[in-house]
């Protein structure tokens, strides 16, 4: 479990995090989404005790990260996949890790095998492509066997067949009753592979929510209908009270009924239908909608520009917050800073 209380990271001027207060729940796997430039990176790195919080704390299954013994074997991460000694192989990379964190030599040749690495573990990693790199970072992670597993972006790189199987990977986590967190862009992957979902933006909580019911709070559901008798079908639609609009390409979309309902009432009253569908919308449009307020940056005829850059807390509208409560204040965009290094006070 990771349990977040009030964490806050302030770089300068920049709000990078907000008071997070959320928990990471062990046997699912939960994905952590938010417009480029929200914070998530900063907050798993705080998770790992890569950053020092502004204030707020971090524990991990009830601990303080610098109170793990071995920290390995209590969490694993993918962070930056290429962050990683060039000059080693990938075996020896992994045993470095190994042996300063009290884990088993035996493991490295098992997780290289997990990770699908097993031929080139003599190789060094500077000539390794982003994804074999991504599939190290994996196999680093797993090292320790910790039951608290972090992925930021997991997929960069991948090939589909790479994103089978690392949803595979933490859905199989999950179901051992690790805790999985993991990060990505992708919407369509995290759709089919988290089914919980934090959502942040400029730093703030936006939603802490199962993925079925975020979709459902943040897109339209509804019922589209077709037949040769639209008129017929839509004074009988409002003749019981609902809500039906003609869209133009011969369809009806009726909001708030079952599809059974008009099934049944269109089969009730003899109208011919060549279409009952009900429709929803996918995590992506629903991701959209709940953060639209809060992005970063909008492309603009084809060339990225900063949205807002003014500073007050008007020029760019804070987003509604779903369980948090939204506070003023304007996160600066600026540059990715090189700061990766461990920090300790
Ligand atoms: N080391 C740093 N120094 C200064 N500012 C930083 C540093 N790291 C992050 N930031 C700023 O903090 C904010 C949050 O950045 P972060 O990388 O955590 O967001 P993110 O959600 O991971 O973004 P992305 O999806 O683009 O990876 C951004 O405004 C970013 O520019």
């Amino acid at each position: 479990m990771i349990e977040l209380e009030g964490l806050t990271k302030h770089y300068g001027d920049t709000v990078a995090v907000d008071h997070l207060t959320f928990t990471v729940r062990p046997g699912i796997v939960t994905g952590f989404l938010g417009p480029n430039g929200a914070g998530k990176s900063t907050t798993m790195r705080m998770m790992l005790d890569l950053d020092n919080p502004t204030s707020g704390t971090v524990r991990i299954d009830g601990k303080h990260y610098r109170q793990l013994q071995d920290p390995l074997t209590y969490i694993g991460a993918l962070l930056e996949a290429k962050a990683v000694h060039g000059g080693r192989s990938a075996a020896n990379h992994l045993l470095c890790l190994a042996q300063s964190n009290g884990i088993a030599r035996r493991r490295v040749g098992e997780v290289l095998d997990t990770v699908g690495l097993t031929s080139v573990t003599k190789k060094r990693t500077k000539g390794f492509s982003l994804g074999m790199s991504q599939r190290l970072g994996i196999a680093a992670a797993l090292l320790g066997d910790p039951q608290v597993l972090l992925f930021d972006e997991p997929v960069n790189g991948l090939d589909p067949e790479g994103i089978h199987w690392i949803r595979t990977l933490m859905q199989n986590l999950a179901a051992q009753g690790r805790t999985v967190f993991v990060s990505s862009h992708l919407m369509s992957e995290m759709a089919v592979t988290a089914e919980h979902l934090i959502v942040i933006g400029q730093g703030r909580l936006m939603a802490d929510t199962s993925m079925k019911d975020f979709i459902h709070q943040n897109s339209r559901s509804y019922v589209r209908m077709r037949s040769p008798e639209q008129e017929k079908l839509l004074d009988l639609l409002h003749a019981e009270g609902m809500q039906a609009v003609a869209v133009g390409n011969g369809s009806l979309e009726v909001d708030g009924v079952p599809a059974e309902r008009l099934g049944e009432l269109a089969a009730g009253h003899q109208l011919v239908l060549h279409e009952l569908s009900p429709q929803q919308a996918s995590l992506e449009e629903a991701f959209m909608q709940l953060t639209a307020g809060s992005v970063e940056y909008h492309a603009h005829d084809g060339e990225p520009v900063p949205a807002q850059t003014g500073g007050s807390p008007t020029a760019r509208p804070p987003a509604e917050p779903q369980t948090a409560g939204a506070r003023p204040g304007e996160p600066q965009p600026t540059g990715w800073g090189a700061n990766w290094q461990k920090k300790r006070s």
